[in-house]
């Protein structure tokens, strides 16, 4: 009998409420889908369809007014709140739009703060901070400050610090938004070279369709429910971003 692999990341049923009985928003509808370990999943939708609830739900930032979301067979609608901040240390890694870097450290010590914090010995700190830097083409910045260096640089940096640990579930909002084409361009492909060659699992949220296009699997949001699902393959990029716009042509969703 074949073993079905459990997925690393399992979101049932969720739902999302915000405000009182009279006046209701439902930003997540019974919300369910998988990851696999390795896999690079974007999440797409229009304004409001719910994707950064949805992303915050499944990163504990914020909680689910019904349903289960499963990280590694571990129901974290069930963590307590002594044990929220190092479940989000241990396991998971964080890209935000606004890159989210501490602007009195060095890029160094910005990418090096989770393993500090871990407390691991300042050469083990250095050589992996070394090898993950020159991996994102930021090994000369190290010493600048974030003001010093272009938006591109510190996006990279945010990512570098987010896979610094080696994160069970990567997940990136929206991590192109505030960056220019060549940017976007170099920052995604890097996401891409983490999924294939060191195995990063990454979820990302987006309503760009050419970020999607680097995704290997897109789920589209439409108000606070799961519209459709498609697969890269084989496809070329170039392809599959075709398919994405059909797709969020027919939801009637943004263009670009
Ligand atoms: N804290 C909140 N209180 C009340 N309503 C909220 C809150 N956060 C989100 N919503 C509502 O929930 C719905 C989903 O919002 P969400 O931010 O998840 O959408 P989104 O797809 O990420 O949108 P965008 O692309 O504009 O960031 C929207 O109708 C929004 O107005």
């Amino acid at each position: 009998m074949i073993k079905r692999q459990q997925p690393l990341l399992l979101v049932e049923n969720i739902e999302k409420y915000y405000g009182t009985a009279e006046a209701v928003t439902k930003a997540l509808n019974r919300v369910s889908f998988h990851v696999q370990s390795g896999e690079y999943v974007s999440i797409m939708g229009s304004s409001g369809s719910g994707k950064t609830t949805l992303l915050n739900c499944i990163s504990t930032i914020d909680t689910v007014s019904a349903g289960h979301v499963f990280l590694d067979g571990k129901d974290i609608t069930k963590i307590s709140e002594d044990e929220i901040a190092a479940f989000r240390r241990d396991n998971l890694g964080f890209v935000f739009q606004d890159f989210s870097l501490l602007d009195t450290l060095t890029l160094e010590e910005n990418i090096a703060l989770p393993l500090t914090i871990g407390k691991m010995a300042p050469d083990q700190i250095e050589a992996r901070v070394k090898e993950t830097a020159e991996a994102l083409g930021i090994s000369g910045e190290l010493q600048k400050f974030p003001f010093q260096v272009s938006g591109g640089q510190k996006q990279r940096c945010a990512f570098a610090r987010a896979v610094i640990c080696g994160p069970k579930l990567i997940m990136a909002d929206e991590p192109t938004g505030s960056l220019d084409s060549h940017s976007a361009q170099m920052l995604l492909e890097m996401m891409s070279r983490m999924n294939r060659k060191n195995g990063a699992t990454i979820l990302m949220v987006t309503h760009d369709p050419l970020c999607a296009s680097y995704a290997q699997r897109i789920l589209f949001l439409k108000d606070g429910k799961l519209f459709n699902e498609i697969r890269k393959g084989e496809k070329t990029r170039s392809v599959f971003y075709h398919e994405i716009l059909d797709v969020l042509s027919v939801m009637g969703g943004e263009r670009p």
